[in-house]
């Protein structure tokens, strides 16, 4: 049976020439497929949340700027999504303007926020008291100079002028060469896939009130289990001061023993656990164990309690 268009069809953050663009590229099923370029992650979730799309790309981490806090809330409030794979892109910039611009000209820059934040050493050595206008995307930003334009220049992937005939007036304008950004595919709830033994566990938990110590009490959940983090971050819930939900990556497969017992444990501590995925990562490191945190040592530890229960004479 052909698949429905909804099958075909993946968002992604455009136009043509985004790094979530790049991203959406390493994906295998994607290829030969629809590619739908949106404006705002909020409309990638959407698409798939309302069956346009099978699937979202979405940049959710970057090494420099930190977690991409509008796909951090979009998970956080949209309810039925999940993550089902993760993907790295290097990102590196280039100052662009029309032709016939000089650096001398540039008094106002469109660029995206994730990006102008990962400029801001060069920018503020070589265009001090520059302006800056948000664009929905790094080829948004680019693409503008041609309407309308209020800026005189953009930031934008240095394969920009492959797409518009732009003049580049810098080059490796970010702060960090080897800035890297973390993007996942993000479909509608579906049952986990199988683990590999190097996966990431995606969950977002709030405190259950502010009282003194709670934060490491979530903490104790993952420490005692020796489930590793690799990223925890909060963001404001947005009902009162003070209030924060913690966006948290695991090391582990919730299929892992380790991870499904903290998971159980995380559940009745927090009144709101959010489960995003796991899915394979995307650098395939696998995690070092220790022996008494690994499933046999689970499932030994439960068979004991059943032979107890069950009146056997104790080991
Ligand atoms: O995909 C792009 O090119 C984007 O403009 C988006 C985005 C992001 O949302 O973080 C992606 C990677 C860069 O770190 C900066 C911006």
């Amino acid at each position: 049976m052909p698949d429905s268009p909804r099958e075909q069809t993946y968002s992604y953050l455009g136009p043509a020439g985004t790094f979530t663009e790049a991203a959406l590229a390493q994906v295998p099923e994607a290829q030969g497929k629809t590619w739908r370029a949106v404006n705002n992650v909020g409309e990638a979730l959407g698409d798939v949340l309302e069956g346009r799309s099978v699937a979202a790309m979405i940049a959710i981490e970057n090494s420099v700027d930190g977690g991409v806090s509008a796909t951090q809330d979009a998970l956080a409030t949209m309810t039925g999504l999940r993550i089902v794979g993760e993907y790295l892109v290097s990102v590196n910039f280039v100052l662009v303007a029309r032709p016939g611009t000089t650096l001398a000209d540039v008094r106002v820059i469109n660029a995206h926020p994730v990006a102008y934040a990962q400029c801001s050493r060069w920018l503020g050595a070589n265009l001090a008291s520059h302006g800056h206008i948000p664009a929905t995307s790094n080829v948004a930003a680019a693409a503008s100079l041609f309407e309308n334009a209020q800026a005189d220049a953009a930031i934008a992937p240095p394969g920009i002028t492959a797409h518009y005939d732009l003049d580049v007036l810098a080059e490796g304008i970010g702060d960090n060469p080897n800035a890297v950004t973390r993007f996942v595919l993000v479909s509608r709830t579906a049952p986990v896939p199988e683990r590999t033994g190097s996966d990431k566990t995606s969950i977002i938990a709030e405190l259950p009130d502010n009282k003194a110590g709670r934060l490491l009490e979530m903490l104790e959940q993952f420490a005692t289990r020796g489930v590793n983090m690799s990223l925890i971050e909060s963001r404001p819930i947005g009902d009162e001061l003070g209030r924060y939900r913690f966006v948290i990556d695991l090391e582990g497969h919730i299929l892992d023993e380790r991870v499904a017992d903290a998971l159980l444990g995380l559940k009745r501590f927090s009144p709101n656990v959010i489960f995003l995925g796991s899915y394979p990562r995307a650098d395939r490191a696998r995690p070092t164990v220790t022996p008494r945190y690994e499933d046999a040592a689970f499932t030994d530890a439960r068979d004991w309690l059943r032979g107890l229960i069950a009146g056997e004479p104790a080991a």
